[in-house]
């Protein structure tokens, strides 16, 4: 079976953290992690589904990973491809960019032909404004928006629903998925 991608970009760990969380909640063996500072454009050809993170730094821009990144991410191809974003930010602090990165990758990945799903609910944030607010879906974020710095409480129960929430949202195409494998590996042995 193909696995997902999962490519993530940290500044000072905080990201990081979230990440480890995130795969151990997943399951590491369906997944490909890499930091996006080692991903080429190339290497989005061979996935269909993929987890994106990161964090959002001085006043909305993409973390610095991603920042730099960022003209290759805009020439992918996600037609057919289908993508969930998780995010970290500080609303208290940068209420007017709060999780402003989500929104970036999210808005790139729909121009470029792809899906973006884990929509995430903005209740229980207090933010003025973000780039990750869904045109689509009123009171949605494109994905999961986490704050360690001010409500890292909610953050282990965020997560968890979000992944139960992916893994429904998810359940077509892994089961496309399983059943080719069934089909190449399987069946015709
Ligand atoms: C200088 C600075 C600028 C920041 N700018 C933003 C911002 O524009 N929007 C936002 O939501 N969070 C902002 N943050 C908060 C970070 O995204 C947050 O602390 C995050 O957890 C850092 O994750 P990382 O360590 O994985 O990079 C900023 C933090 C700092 C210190």
């Amino acid at each position: 079976m193909e696995k997902i991608a999962l490519f993530y970009g940290s500044d000072t760990g905080c990201t990081d953290d979230v990440t480890k969380d995130f795969t151990s909640l997943w399951g590491n063996k369906e997944l490909d992690i890499r930091e996006i500072s080692s991903v080429s454009k190339e290497d989005f050809d061979s996935f269909k589904i993929f987890f994106f993170g990161l964090s959002t730094w001085y006043d909305g821009d993409l973390q610095s990973d991603w920042e730099t990144f960022f003209d290759d991410f805009k020439k992918v191809d996600f037609t057919n491809k289908v993508v969930a974003i998780y995010g970290l930010g500080d609303q208290v602090g940068y209420g007017e960019y709060f999780v402003d990165g989500i929104g970036i990758l999210a808005k790139t990945v729909i121009e470029n032909g792809g899906k973006v799903i884990g929509n995430w609910p903005v209740e229980g944030y207090r933010f003025t404004d973000s780039v990750a607010l869904m045109e689509e879906k009123e009171g949605y974020f494109y994905g999961l928006a986490i704050d360690n710095d001010n409500q890292s409480q909610l953050s282990d129960d965020r997560l968890r629903k979000w992944v139960n929430q992916l893994k429904l949202e998810l359940s077509p195409y892994l089961v496309s998925e399983r059943a080719s494998y069934h089909r190449e590996v399987v069946l015709e042995v």
